[in-house]
């Protein structure tokens, strides 16, 4: 397992060691001890998700409130997205900064997202499936999030704008600047 810090503290990409053999792979998805070893920090994940998702989706930007904000370890079981996760840390010195990075098949990539930061991800390919692993549970009414084209955060999503694909909910985001002025 490497693990690469990214502009955001806290946040890392993680690279599983990946076992090829004459039958195919196999490689560690998680190990709780070699995580908490590599990043200092301990971690107890209680509930895990999966989403499938055509070309053009974009999910996000989300997080939970309060006490039931999440940290995630997200990655891609089948296909491509590009994934974005935000600082919301108002003490943090990278606040309102992003990191994005492409989480694929090919490379095995993961992204730990710690508390504190809103997560989102742009679909690159047609049924892609997303799994990941969050240390606090869902809490409908600690829902809340951030308008993907937010101008103060500037995120690239390089990708065109009329093939985007979001929920309702998501195009009814609120603005940065509406929670964090
Ligand atoms: C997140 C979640 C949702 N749900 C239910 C609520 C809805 O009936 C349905 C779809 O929920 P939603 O549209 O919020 O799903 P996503 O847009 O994929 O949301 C997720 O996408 C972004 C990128 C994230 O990082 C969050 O984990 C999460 O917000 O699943 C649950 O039952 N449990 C859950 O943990």
């Amino acid at each position: 397992m490497i693990i690469e810090q990214t502009n955001l503290e806290d946040c890392f990409i993680i690279t599983p060691n990946v076992l090829e053999d004459d039958r195919g792979y196999f490689f560690e998805s998680f190990n709780r001890k070699k995580f908490e070893d590599l990043t200092d920090m301990n971690i107890d994940f209680v509930q895990d998700n999966q989403s499938k998702s055509s070309k053009g989706v974009l999910r996000g930007l989300h997080f939970q409130k309060g006490d039931y904000a999440q940290a995630k370890l997200v990655r891609v079981l089948k296909g491509s997205v590009l994934d974005v996760a935000v600082d919301l840390r108002p003490n943090s010195k990278t606040f309102s900064k992003s990191f994005s990075v492409k989480l694929d098949t090919i490379n095995n990539k993961q992204l730990f997202i710690p508390r504190g930061f809103a997560h989102g991800f742009l679909v690159l390919e047609n049924d892609t499936i997303f799994s990941y692993k969050c240390d606090n549970y869902y809490n409908k009414l600690s829902e809340s999030g951030i308008l993907y084209n937010d101008q103060t955060l500037a995120i690239n999503w390089e990708f065109k704008e009329e093939e985007l694909i979001l929920s309702p909910k998501d195009l009814s985001l609120p603005m940065f600047n509406d929670l964090f002025s």
